[in-house]
């Protein structure tokens, strides 16, 4: 099919493309179909070469004969209406269809997870708000709630959103939503032996209604300054929990110096990058720089699979008081190979102290001069460590100069993307940058 003139610029304006300020230069590379004469479904492969070809975006459209009630067709092409699919009904009920059937369509194949019940779409709606990818919940005729996610950016290898989430749920854990499965695909990449990439391009579980982000929860919290020890001492368990059943459920091994150096190269690069893209935090190369050398000295626990960009807003705090974690697919701006390596733990654990310090700087943004935001972030940080001990067993204030290096290199990952993203937000990052150098230059 010939892709509209009008898909460049529809592309810019999305949410999920990374390029952001460029102009998407887009070849497509491969693509399937699915559906009937009725609804044409056909997902595109498309390259975009406006960053060096590196980033590989899937887009489904849907391609009508007739107008789909008063949504906005991207492009009217030939007389045909072209819409984005995951706002088309049609695209959802096909989709799952594929999965809970194992049917492929051309080079894509749906797979079921063990045990995962038959449903009918009954109706679908594309879940608003900021996210990096594109996700439909599906009310169903004949169960619970499903949640489709389309990834955006395609990558070779299994998608650890994917591998993990379905790895914690065939374990029986209530930690993470039940699954359905997934979508996997292939397409051309001449780079790799056999000319071809395989992927995953969706996946499916239970959507939780009546879930509401623990981001959400810790920022009204923050603002009326009540105290969240309960609940971060509650997450740190969870995330204890989590930690052991990934290293139960997949590959494990002993941080080699290869690993460590080559982890230590990275949030070195990252420093470097960040200080390139803010150049106030140029000052503050060398501080960080003793940081990340003394992590070096320091003893390393095993490597395991991790969350990878554990926050506030991956948490979900469903009804009856207890967290589910989601959206195990690793930082967007790091490379999926690195991502989809065994990591350490404390990665994660950095990665939600750093999410505590968020909550009370957005409370000092709009309200200058509360410090007092600061003891509620401490004693949520302090509360979220002891629950965590308490859950693994270990005591990871022994490990302190490791958790300052991946709190300093989660800051610094947050440094670029709040510059790219949020600007007004970038003060929140930066202080605490400034704050644990500091602290740990004494
Ligand atoms: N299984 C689920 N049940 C209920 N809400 C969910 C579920 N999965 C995701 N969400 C909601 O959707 C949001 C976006 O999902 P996420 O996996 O983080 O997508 P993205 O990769 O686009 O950031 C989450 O923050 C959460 O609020
Ligand atoms: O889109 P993702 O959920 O994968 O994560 C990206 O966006 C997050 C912002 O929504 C960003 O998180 C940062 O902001 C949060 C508050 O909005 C805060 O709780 C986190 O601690 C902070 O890192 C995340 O880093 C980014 O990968």
């Amino acid at each position: 099919m010939r892709l509209p003139h009008e898909l460049g610029e529809w592309v810019a304006q999305q949410r999920w493309y990374g390029g952001k300020g460029s102009e998407p230069v887009l070849e497509r590379i491969g693509g399937w179909q699915a559906g009937d004469d009725e609804v044409v479904i056909s997902t595109h492969y498309l390259l975009d070469h406006s960053d060096g070809g590196s980033t590989l975006y899937q887009v489904p459209l849907t391609e009508r004969a007739h107008p789909l009630g008063t949504l906005a067709p991207i492009a009217v092409v030939e007389g045909r209406y072209l819409y984005d699919a995951p706002h088309d009904p049609a695209y959802a009920a096909t989709i799952l269809d594929l999965i809970l059937h194992e049917r492929p369509a051309g080079h894509a194949r749906g797979h079921r997870q063990p045990g995962a019940g038959h449903v009918t779409v009954a109706s679908s709606a594309v879940l608003t708000g900021e996210q990096s990818n594109t996700s439909i919940i599906c009310r169903v005729d004949d169960g619970a709630p499903v949640i489709m996610k389309v990834f955006r950016a395609l990558h070779h290898g299994g998608n650890p959103d994917v591998v993990l989430q379905s790895a914690i749920a065939a374990t029986g854990s209530t930690l993470v939503p039940r699954s359905i499965g997934y979508v996997s695909g292939e397409w051309p990449a001449p780079s790799l032996p056999g000319g071809l990439a395989r992927g995953h391009l969706l996946f499916a579980q239970e959507f939780l209604p009546g879930a509401e982000d623990a981001w959400r929860i810790a920022l009204r919290a923050a603002h009326r300054l009540i105290d969240f020890s309960a609940e971060a001492h509650a997450l740190g368990r969870a995330t204890a929990e989590v930690h052991a059943t990934l290293a139960t459920a997949l590959p494990t091994r002993e941080a080699q110096r290869a690993d460590i150096d080559s982890i230590l190269e990275s949030m070195r690069a990252r420093l470097n990058g960040a200080c390139h893209e803010v150049p106030a935090l140029r000052e503050l190369h060398d501080e960080i720089d003793t940081v990340f050398e003394a992590a070096r000295e320091a003893e390393w626990p095993r490597l395991q699979r991790i969350h990878g960009d554990y926050h506030l807003g991956q948490v979900l705090s469903i009804p009856g008081d207890s967290f589910v974690l989601v959206d195990f697919e690793g930082e967007p701006l790091r490379p999926m190979a690195e991502r989809s390596e065994p990591d350490v733990t404390l990665r994660d654990v950095a990665g939600m102290l750093r999410s505590f310090d968020y909550a009370a700087g957005s409370v000092l943004l709009e309200t200058a001069g509360a410090v007092t935001a600061h003891d509620w972030a401490s004693a949520a940080r302090h509360a979220f460590v002891d629950g965590y001990i308490e859950a693994s067993g270990r005591d990871i204030r022994q490990n302190r100069a490791l958790l300052d290096a991946f709190e300093i290199d989660k800051a610094l990952y947050e440094v670029v993307y709040e510059a790219r993203n949020r600007p007004s937000w970038i003060d929140i990052p930066t202080a605490a940058i400034r704050r644990l150098a500091e602290r740990s230059g004494r």
